[in-house]
């Protein structure tokens, strides 16, 4: 069998031109600081990381990470590659194992686990690639048709500007949105009525039909988030996500336990144990780990195994092949993120501008191709005008 004989990483700085963010687009964690400064500065994604495991025989796996790019980086080049060249692909778990135990006095949670997530993803993309299959015949087969996606956009903006955006992605046939908030405890009783306002607009335009999901990307805190429960049910979103802080799993408990909005969250937490943990304290309904982050796909298939035991379903965060694979694999992966393809914004959708290959929404649906080997992502020269890389 071929062995893995280099681990290539590349940082990918867009330099392009960007949307700029509207004042209160999106809550998040900085919005506790007494210092107000860049609203983006807690979540800005326009640096991406590329990583490629070659094996004797010339086959490339491509994996990926949008955390600190920079020191994951580092991380891969310095501690993480020589742990893997050398070994066998398939014998992933042992690989994912010896990456996880051999940096555990630092690598357990963060830049560590992106690093190992990142190579674990190649790995997978490798593994197919050698076998002549589509990742997700490797997880398990097809569990679905097609997949149904739900539309992730539609930052807090002004009524008609949100509106307009929801009719719009409606009328692409789009059955489930994910709006943020934009306001936050330090904008007090009026912030509160102008987040129910949208939701309420939003209700309007979409009806009752569809799913709306509601996202706080960390910017509330426990008490204002047990004062908006009630006020949001009547709108009946289909999940509030990451109201608190990522560290606060018994807040996120609390809040859950009310059994007023289901809770989901996850995005921020790392490993198998991790997130057994938000499992096993049910301080999450919709578990929402990021595959990219939490350990790649080999951690990822058994938090799924996990979590389908507790009949928690996943939705793994954000757009991107490694979690559509998964949720064509898993029947408790009922539905994926899918970030539209627009201009970069807060740089979710900057991936679109590295690989070629990602599936396409339409209708409301992806779909994967039963013939194409591995993740079926490939790395495009389209738009190295507006790329700095760095190697
Ligand atoms: O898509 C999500 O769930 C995110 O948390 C993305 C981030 O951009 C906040 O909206
Ligand atoms: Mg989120």
């Amino acid at each position: 069998m071929t062995k893995i004989k280099s681990v290539r990483t590349r940082v990918w700085n867009w330099t392009g031109p960007t949307v700029p963010p509207q004042g209160n687009f999106c809550t998040n964690a900085s919005d506790a600081l007494w210092i107000m400064g860049d609203a983006m500065a807690s979540f800005r994604f326009h640096q991406w990381l590329t990583c490629e495991v070659e094996t004797e025989d010339g086959t490339i796996g491509i994996g990926n990470a949008a955390l600190a790019p920079t020191v994951v980086k580092k991380a891969i080049d310095d501690w993480y590659a020589p742990l893997v060249i050398g070994e066998d692909p398939f014998d992933y778990a042992y690989i994912w194992e010896k990456m996880y135990r051999r940096t555990h006095a630092w690598g357990r949670k963060g830049i560590g686990m992106t690093a190992i997530s990142a190579i674990d993803i190649a790995i997978w993309d490798l593994m197919g690639k050698l076998v002549n299959k589509p990742v997700f015949k490797l997880l398990g087969g097809r569990t679905k048709e097609k997949i149904p996606v739900y539309y992730s956009k539609l930052y807090a903006d002004s009524i008609e500007a949100m509106q307009r955006e929801a009719e719009e992605a409606a009328s692409h046939g789009y059955q489930a949105f994910k709006s943020r908030f934009g306001f936050g405890p330090k904008d007090g009783m009026a912030g509160m009525r102008e987040n129910l306002k949208r939701v309420e607009a939003l209700r309007e335009v979409l009806g009752y039909d569809v799913d709306l999901m509601l996202e706080c990307y960390m910017g509330w805190t426990l008490d204002y988030t047990k004062r908006m429960l009630p006020k949001l049910a009547p709108f009946e979103p289909r999940w509030l996500e990451e109201p608190v802080i990522a560290d606060d799993v018994a807040g996120y408990a609390e809040l859950n336990a009310m059994g007023i909005v289901p809770i989901s969250g996850g995005e921020h937490e790392f490993s198998v144990i991790g997130c057994a943990e938000l499992i096993n304290r049910k301080a999450v309904s919709i578990l929402q780990y990021d595959t990219n982050r939490v350990g790649g796909i080999t951690a990822a298939q058994k938090i799924n195994a996990i979590a389908e035991a507790a009949q928690i379903p996943v939705i793994p965060h954000a757009g991107q092949m490694h979690n559509y694979h998964l949720t064509m694999a898993n029947t408790n992966c009922p539905i994926s993120e899918y970030f539209p393809v627009f201009d970069v914004e807060v740089g979710n959708e900057l991936f679109y501008y590295i690989f070629e290959g990602d599936a396409e929404a339409a209708g409301g649906y992806l779909q994967l191709d039963d013939d194409t080997p591995g993740l079926g992502i490939s790395i495009t020269d389209k738009h190295l005008d507006h790329f700095e890389i760095t190697e």
